[in-house]
């Protein structure tokens, strides 16, 4: 049985494998996700919200109203305490080049080069909207604390993952399972916040 269609609004393929996984892991029976490439494409708004629940509303919109289906958003990024929350919704472009993983990671090291390991605190933060065409409207957020570490470390993961060191773990959140970083990560926090909507327009 497919179910009701909802489209998961991200251009980010690592993100997107994230959002599915989690998604797919909280079993909403009923639910059919598509992604981008199985719809039409449509004009995106650019990302100029004050926040991540700002941005991840947008996206969820630009999407549910292009496509008549209800859509989920991620907009996410890492606040590092010594520099003020910064990047934070910058995240994705911190060095001046979007998506650049290894340029924005290097940007942040370097930013923090003299700065001492008691300092070094950061967090992960991730809005999620749900948009359903003509109905509800949802945002919620999930945090996920570390520090930052010294050099980048490990190959999973996406973006900033190889210098977070999330709190409780010796491990960059680049050398953790995908169960393992679903499991802590302020998207899995996110996501799990949207399962009860989610199931309930299933049901609808
Ligand atoms: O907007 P979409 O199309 O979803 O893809 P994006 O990569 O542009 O996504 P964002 O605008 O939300 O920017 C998020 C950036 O924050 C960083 N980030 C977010 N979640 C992360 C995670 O789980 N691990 C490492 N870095 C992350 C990474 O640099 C992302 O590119
Ligand atoms: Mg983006």
């Amino acid at each position: 049985m497919p179910g009701t269609r909802v489209l998961v609004a991200s251009r980010n393929a690592k993100k997107l494998r994230e959002l599915h996984r989690v998604l797919d892991a909280a079993g909403v029976n009923g639910i059919e996700l598509v992604g981008l490439d199985a719809v039409p494409p449509y004009p995106e708004a650019p990302e100029t919200g004050a926040t991540f629940e700002d941005n991840a509303l947008a996206k969820a919109r630009d999407g549910a109203r292009a496509t008549g289906l209800a859509c989920v958003a991620d907009d996410s990024g890492l606040e590092v305490d010594a520099l003020n929350g910064m990047p934070g919704i910058l995240s994705a472009r911190w060095s001046g080049r979007h998506g650049n993983d290894g340029a924005n990671t290097a940007l942040v090291l370097a930013q923090l080069g003299d700065v001492p390991d008691d300092r070094r605190g950061a967090a992960f933060v991730s809005a999620c909207a749900l948009v359903v065409p003509g109905g509800e409207e949802a945002v919620v957020r999930g945090e996920w604390r570390g520090t930052i570490a010294r050099e980048p470390v490990g190959d999973g993961g996406f973006g900033y993952d190889p210098v977070f060191v999330p709190e409780g773990s010796s491990r960059s959140a680049a050398q953790l399972s995908p169960e393992e970083k679903d499991a802590a990560s302020h998207r899995g926090r996110a996501l799990t916040q949207l399962v009860p909507a989610l199931a309930k327009l299933a049901e609808s």
